[in-house]
């Protein structure tokens, strides 16, 4: 499906940097930046919520119905630490991120996340389920997934400058 501008999906664990990033990638293109888990809390996008892991258990077609009229016309930056939810016919490229463990940690103890939420997400980042929910959604559609580190300023100019250069040869 041909859209004047990409939809791409920013996804990771929770803590790799994924608002930083779209919103840095947001303000150099003319994409613009849809951080889901803002869109679930206000629009309640979800049917129960986790009270011992403080966060909703989204429902992906309350979510998936919200997005999409959105990414129909493409030029999209959808920011969100899953990536089920999503019609591979809205995407055009996959980007995870990722940290080591150890920065994930603290920058999880910093927000002062219950001890079983920051180990759920270390987890998650130790045995990549980010990336590997998002191969499973995506590879079969033959859709570019970068897996990119995003543990430092250094590391998230590299990526931007990457992702800004697939934006600018889209189309
Ligand atoms: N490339 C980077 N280098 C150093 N620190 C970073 C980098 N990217 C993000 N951070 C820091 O990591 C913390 C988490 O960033 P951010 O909130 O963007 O993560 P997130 O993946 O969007 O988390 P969530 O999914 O919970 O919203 C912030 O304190 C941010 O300043």
């Amino acid at each position: 499906m041909s859209r004047p501008k990409p939809n791409i999906l920013v996804t990771g664990t929770p803590g790799v940097g994924k608002t930083t990033f779209c919103e840095a990638l947001a303000a150099a293109s003319s994409l613009e930046h849809l951080e889901v888990s803002k869109m679930v809390r206000e629009k309640r996008l979800y049917r129960e919520w986790d009270d011992e892991l403080d966060c909703s258990i989204f429902d992906e077609e309350m979510v998936q119905d919200a997005l999409e009229p959105l990414l129909e016309s493409g030029g999209c930056v959808v920011d969100f630490h899953s990536s089920s939810f999503l019609d591979e016919s809205l995407v055009d490229l996959v980007v995870v991120l990722r940290v080591d463990t150890s920065t994930l940690y603290d920058r999880l103890e910093k927000r002062h996340y219950p001890e079983s939420k920051v180990k759920q997400n270390v987890e998650a980042e130790i045995f990549q389920s980010c990336l590997d929910e998002a191969r499973e959604v995506f590879e079969e559609a033959d859709i570019q997934i970068w897996e990119m580190p995003h543990d430092t300023e250094e590391h998230m100019e590299e990526a931007l400058e990457r992702v800004l250069g697939f934006v600018r040869s889209f189309g």
